[in-house]
Order: C-alpha cells, then sequence, then structure tokens
C-alpha cells in the first residue's frame, strides 16, 4: 500500500449498512483514525445504483453547454442557489492560504426542491427558496434530485457511524440532522494546463458543512493537504465516492477530526466535472463540541454555534455580489 492509499483508505461499507453484528463499530474506529489524520476517505460498497452519480455529472455538462445568457439568467442571489458564474467566489475565509485570484470553475447549486408555497418558504425560514430550474433540459431536474435524495439517504445511514466515531451513542447527532441542510454543487473546472502562481480550480480551503460527498470525477484534479504539508491524491476508484470532514465536525470533536485543507487544479486541456454533494446540520441546529471530546485537561475550543448563523457570515464573506463595494 502506497503512503497516499494509507492515510485516505478505502473503507467498504456494505457489512454495516447491511447491519451485520460489530460491523458499525469496527467501521467507526476506522473513521475515527481517518479523520483524526487526513479527513479524506473512499467509501465503496454503499449501494447508490451508478446510474445516479452518471446521470448527474451528465446533467452537469449538459447545463454548462448551455449559452452564457441562459446560465447568467438563474445567477445566485442572496442565497446560493442556482448559476454561480466563473470569477464570483474567492475563498477569502480561507485559513489555509492566503486566496486572492478567483477560481476557475463555474457552478450551479441546488438544494432541497421546495416549491413557492412550501411551508418552510411561506414560514420565511432562513436559506430556504425554490431551485432555479433551467429551461430547455428536460431531465435535468429528475437526475440532479435524484443524485441529491440518494446521496442524503446515504449521509443519513451513515450519521450513526460518526456519532460512533466521535465517541458518543449511535442516535447522539440525529436531533440536529432532522432537516439537515444539504446542497449538490455542479461544478465545471476550465483547462489550467499550464500552470500559474496563485491560480486555481478551486483555491485551498476546508468545507463549511459536517461531511461532503465527492463521485469520483473522471479528471484527477482534486489534492489533500497532510499535516506535514504534503499534497496528496485520494485514490480515484470508479465508483466509489471519496468522503472528507468538513468545519462542523471539527467543531463537534471539538478539533479532533479538525477538516483538511483541499484544493483542484485540472491541468488537463479539457473541462472537468464534479458533482460534491455538501451534507450540514440543520439550520436551527446549535452545535457545540460532545461530551466525549471534552475534559478538564481539553476544554471546549467554541462557544455553541447556531448553524443559521455561521452560513449567514460565509454567504457575504466569500462571494461578489453579497459584499459591500468598498470590501470587493
Ligand atoms: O472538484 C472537486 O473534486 C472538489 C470540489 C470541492 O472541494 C468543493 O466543492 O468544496
Ligand atoms: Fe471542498
Amino acid at each position: 500500500m502506497s503512503l497516499a492509499e494509507g492515510r485516505i483508505p478505502v473503507l467498504d461499507i456494505a457489512p454495516t449498512l447491511a447491519g451485520e453484528p460489530a460491523a458499525a463499530e469496527a467501521l467507526a474506529e476506522r473513521v475515527a483514525r481517518t479523520c483524526e489524520d487526513t479527513g479524506f476517505l473512499v467509501l465503496s460498497g454503499h449501494g447508490i445504483d451508478p446510474a445516479l452519480p452518471a446521470g448527474c455529472f451528465e446533467a452537469a455538462a449538459r447545463f454548462f453547454a448551455l449559452p452564457e445568457e441562459v446560465k447568467l439568467s438563474l445567477k445566485v442571489g442572496a442565497l446560493n442557489i442556482g448559476f454561480l458564474p466563473t470569477g464570483a467566489q474567492v475563498i477569502r475565509t480561507s485559513r489555509v492560504a492566503e486566496v486572492k485570484k478567483p477560481n476557475l470553475n463555474e457552478s450551479f447549486y441546488i438544494i432541497r426542491d421546495r416549491g413557492p408555497d412550501h411551508p418552510d418558504i411561506l414560514a420565511g425560514k432562513p436559506f430556504v427558496a425554490p431551485n432555479r430550474w433551467p429551461p430547455g433540459l428536460p431531465g435535468f431536474r429528475e437526475a440532479t434530485l435524484a443524485y441529491f435524495t440518494a446521496m442524503e439517504a446515504l449521509a443519513l445511514r451513515l450519521l450513526p457511524v460518526v456519532s460512533m466515531a466521535l465517541g458518543m451513542p449511535r442516535d447522539y447527532l440525529a436531533g440536529d440532522f432532522r432537516d439537515p441542510a444539504c446542497t449538490l454543487r455542479l461544478i465545471r473546472y476550465q483547462p489550467q494546463p499550464e500552470p500559474e502562481e496563485g491560480r486555481f480550480g478551486f483555491a485551498p480551503h476546508i468545507d463549511t458543512n459536517l461531511i461532503t460527498f465527492l463521485a469520483q470525477s473522471a479528471l484527477p484534479g482534486l489534492e489533500v493537504r497532510t499535516r506535514e504539508g504534503e499534497w496528496l491524491r485520494p485514490p480515484a476508484i470508479p465508483g466509489t465516492f471519496v468522503v472528507n470532514t468538513a468545519e462542523m465536525l471539527g467543531r463537534y470533536s471539538n478539533n479532533r477530526f479538525a477538516p483538511t485543507p483541499h484544493r483542484v487544479v485540472n491541468a488537463a486541456n479539457e473541462m472537468r466535472y464534479a458533482i460534491p454533494f455538501f451534507f450540514g446540520p440543520d439550520n436551527d441546529a446549535v452545535i457545540r463540541p460532545v461530551p466525549s471530546c471534552v475534559s478538564a485537561e481539553n476544554p471546549a475550543c467554541y462557544e455553541p454555534l447556531l448553524y443559521e448563523d455561521h452560513r449567514r457570515k460565509l454567504n457575504q464573506a466569500n462571494f461578489a455580489h453579497r459584499q459591500a463595494p468598498a470590501e470587493v
């Protein structure tokens, strides 16, 4: 086994999903060890029909091939729902690197699908609004939502493993994930065959949710920074998912499972596509370090945090169109 494979292990979750005795405990142990190190792992045996990510990648390619004016008519507004053109995201909140140049990607964000008369929308709940579906793309909505639904279900089935990896009872986190804030982001990266200082498909960053699921992209480009400062590529095994820990798991674990910086450079001569699924807590969940990760010697590093407050702050910092002109 190469060093990279050892630090980003491939974990077969089929025994856990089948409910085999002691499988979830054994998986939780391996997850914990990896989360203490790189925070990246690869899932096999997940039971997701390969047609679902394939259909979502295909939908992404069809969307980004639309004329620019059609895509711009779906441009994100106050919330990250819809189209984010190239150049609109600068990771100002990165603690990893000073990032000044915009990412060389364009994105399309989809959240849980709610019609305009959905009770959450009528109630004015924060961070909910109808999705912005592109016209003239038959099957796009169905393919992306089928993928969204399958990934949310998988994430919820793994939540007990995350609780156990934290050293808590299997249902400990369930109360914070009754209506989890999930986002499916379709991404197209421009080719970047010539390296350029400080220019990335996606600049070094950590994810801000709980855990992220990445169906394997057809092209390489994703790199993960170890604590020693080396950049590793996760094993690119077709049909698996790369999973990474994000900021809220860092908070729950009182930094025991600190999220790991990662970046994307698409050095190929063609477009690279990615379809990350971001799984996060309920918007009204209050994230606190869990008791098993706090002690007299290791006091809580974080105050309780309302997840929607966290999202509000990020929403303003990283996206050019939501900033006061003086800050841009
Ligand atoms: O494109 C990828 O492989 C990773 C994308 C990513 O890190 C993100 O969207 O947060
Ligand atoms: Fe990321």
